[in-house]
């Protein structure tokens, strides 16, 4: 596993410049996640680290080596797709062992044949290594295309939104799986995706990226509770953060809008009224949707409390962030 460093790249197709100006480190053993979405040029971003892109400026280095000369088999990196890749004709079983049995790698037989057991068992699949990879389900697809980037120790994995074809219950428990296999293994990640809750779960650091360029880049705690802007603020939080005119509320305000986080919107004896639009129960929790001088504002209650529609309640602001007209962070 390696440290890897960007620093300053770009990459324009045309007249789209795809990635602009990046500088990042992602340390040894960090599992970074870059958020944003569709066109802010995240897969553009793994393409170059993979060299599968050329860059128009900056530099790239794995592990100390500048690998601007380097193809992608030598730079060492394992990449998984969006897209499952498989060999048809092959089964799970050769499949998996395939990059182990390559020349550069060369792996002696009786350790393919363990790592191969182990990785299957990780995916949960040991009963499907007899079979061709087309008579398995997509979902099942999907994770032996993991599982063959996972065999491997490259010094960086890339993956591409790699759960982003599964149904929910199984994205969820290969969510628990990377991580813990990224705990187990110590890999160095760069994972991309669309998804909060993979970026808030899995990532040591989150890397936010807007229009090409990377506008944030923290802890998931950081990014979320101390953002750079509204646009980085929306990327994380299920319901989104409320952005209102700080006057709808009473007191003195660090700057014209108020975001407003909905589990930081206290209802109560105090403050401003606000009408309940409806409520929705989601099991755990309850959102309320509320309406306050003609702006929509999304809360989350207790599972067990209830509001009547057309019900007036009292709203405070709890640990509000203040932003300009513009967007940017100002308190
Ligand atoms: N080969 C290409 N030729 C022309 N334009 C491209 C090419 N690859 C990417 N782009 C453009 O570059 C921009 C960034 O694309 P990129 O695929 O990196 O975004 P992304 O953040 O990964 O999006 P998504 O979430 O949809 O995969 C987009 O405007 C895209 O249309």
């Amino acid at each position: 596993m390696a440290e890897v460093t960007l620093e300053g790249i770009s990459k324009a197709f045309g007249k789209t410049q795809a990635v602009s100006d990046i500088t990042m480190t992602i340390a040894d053993g960090a599992f970074v996640v870059l958020l944003g979405p569709t066109g802010a040029g995240k897969t553009t971003t793994l393409r170059l680290i993979s060299g599968l892109e050329k860059l128009d400026k900056g530099q790239i280095t794995i592990g100390g080596r500048n690998v601007g000369t380097e193809t992608p088999a030598q730079r060492d990196v394992a990449m998984v797709f969006q897209q499952y890749s498989l060999y048809p004709h092959m089964t799970v079983r050769d499949n998996l062992a395939f990059p182990l049995r390559s020349p550069i790698l060369k792996t002696p037989e009786a350790e393919v044949t363990e790592k191969v057991r182990r990785i299957a068992e990780v995916l949960q699949i040991p009963h499907k290594l007899d079979n061709k990879a087309t008579e398995l389900s997509g979902g099942e697809m999907q994770r032996v295309s993991i599982g063959r980037a996972l065999v491997r120790d490259p010094s960086i994995y890339l993956m591409d939104e790699p759960l982003s074809s599964l149904d929910a219950k199984l994205r969820a428990d290969l969510r628990v799986e990377l991580k813990r296999i990224h705990a187990d293994l110590g890999s160095t990640l760069l994972y991309v995706t669309h998804d909060q809750i993979e970026a808030m779960t899995m990532a040591t650091h989150i890397g936010v990226l807007e229009e090409g360029r990377l506008v944030q880049y923290g802890t998931p705690r950081e990014v979320y509770e101390n953002p750079a802007s509204i646009y980085v603020a929306s990327r994380l939080g299920s319901p989104r953060i409320n952005v209102l005119p700080s006057d709808l509320f009473a007191g003195s305000h660090k700057g014209p809008l108020i975001g407003l986080r909905p589990e930081n919107i206290r209802e109560g004896s105090e403050g401003v009224e606000a009408r309940v639009i409806r409520s929705e129960h989601l099991g755990d929790q309850t959102r309320l949707h509320l309406e306050l001088r003609g702006h929509a504002i999304t809360t989350v209650i207790d599972a067990h409390e209830d509001y009547t529609a057309d019900t007036t309640i009292k709203i405070s602001p709890q640990a509000p962030l203040y932003f300009s007209a513009d967007g940017a962070r100002i308190f």
